[in-house]
């Protein structure tokens, strides 16, 4: 069974309330792309994949309603503008408004308003599809090039954050990797962090390896360089919100100092993630913008406070990982690459063995 994120038909669209798993399964409709925006900023669907699918999607029922009236391309851009705004590290959203307005600026030169609404309309709902194959292959890959190093053994890895049908169209990324390693009867166990101070981990990772029967242990973030000492831990797989030209990943805050804990123990260090969360228009991760979140993240859960009042907090939601620390490779539908090859890999001058 596939946990199923994002619901679409055409002309609606809903998405399951990540704020209250893993206690409540509520679907909550998104009838406008402002809807959309406040579900991904207040974290209601989250995920690099999933924030511009979703935010795509709100636009594509916008449109089927007629939204745009007789100029869509300024209603287009001013909606795929303001979506880009809602979480600025992940790029595949910016990415997306920046392939779509092209798109429609191309037809708008031929087609009438309705032609128009209708390609744009074909074009977003193709990206759920796409997601959903490119992270087979991402999950295909990953599990092979793991594999590779341990011919015969079953294999132990650790992940951080939710990466998984949650984050995704489905199947997931660096939770994808894991799936097929389950699949192909090869993954003795996951640890997966609690991810603080979100608990991506603890809720939604844990939710989604319980309900699918994958071999899971849930630890704190505390605990990871000790369980890599303790644990035999194959290989650590993680997702991305952008990878930059020279392989600098930006992930969730605590992959940096995973990063640093593999490399101390000799343990692989894997970033799974689809070419569109790849950004090769910015040379290192000092360029990446850093989302600072709420302090209320740290200093309560579910409203209830936890940490010392009047104290002051810091919140970044990523932090970037040096691409000297990506040791495994980088893992995309086009293959496992190291950092110093995923430019070229990229723009197809290199391909996967
Ligand atoms: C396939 S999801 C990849 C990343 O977006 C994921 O690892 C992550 O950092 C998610 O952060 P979040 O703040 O929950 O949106």
């Amino acid at each position: 069974m596939t946990l199923e994120a994002i619901r679409y038909r055409t002309g609606s669209l809903q998405i399951l309330n990540q704020l209250l798993l893993p206690h409540q399964t509520v679907y909550d409709d998104i009838r406008s792309v402002q809807d959309a925006y406040e579900a991904i900023k207040s974290m209601k669907v989250r995920g690099a994949p999933a924030i511009a699918i979703v935010g795509c999607l709100s636009l594509a029922v916008e449109l089927r309603a007629g939204a745009g009236g007789d100029d869509p391309v300024t209603f287009i851009r001013e909606s795929l503008c303001h979506l880009t705004s809602a979480r600025p590290t992940a790029v595949n959203m910016g990415r997306a408004a920046r392939e779509l307005m092209e798109f429609a600026e191309n037809e708008s030169m031929e087609k009438n308003s309705e032609q128009l609404r209708e390609s744009v309309i074909a074009w977003i709902e193709d990206m759920l599809e796409r997601d959903v194959n490119d992270n087979r292959k991402i999950g295909n890959y990953g599990a092979q090039h793991i594999l590779s190093g341990v011919p015969r053994d079953s294999v132990t890895i650790l992940t951080h954050c939710n990466t998984g049908s949650l984050a995704t169209a489905g199947y997931g990324t660096a939770l994808g990797v894991v799936r097929s390693l389950h699949t192909l009867g090869r993954l003795k166990r996951v640890y997966c962090t609690e991810t603080r101070p979100y608990n991506q981990g603890s809720r939604l990772t844990a939710y989604e390896a319980v309900a699918e029967g994958i071999p899971a242990t849930l630890i704190t973030d505390s605990m990871a360089a000790l369980t890599m000492r303790e644990m035999h831990i194959t290989a650590v797989v993680v997702g991305a919100d952008r990878v930059v030209a020279n392989g600098d990943t930006a992930n969730k805050v605590g992959t940096y100092q995973l990063a640093i804990a593999a490399k101390h123990h000799g343990i692989p260090f894997y970033v799974a993630a689809p070419s569109t969360s790849c950004d090769l228009s910015l040379e290192s991760g000092r360029d990446i913008i850093i989302e600072v979140r709420p302090p209320e993240e740290l200093t309560s859960i579910n409203g209830v406070p936890i940490a010392a009042p009047g104290i002051e907090v810091w919140n970044p939601a990523f932090d970037v990982t040096p691409h000297q620390l990506i040791t495994g490779g980088i893992i995309t539908e086009l293959g496992v690459f190291l950092p110093s090859e995923l430019q070229a890999a990229l723009t197809g001058r290199l391909t996967a063995l």
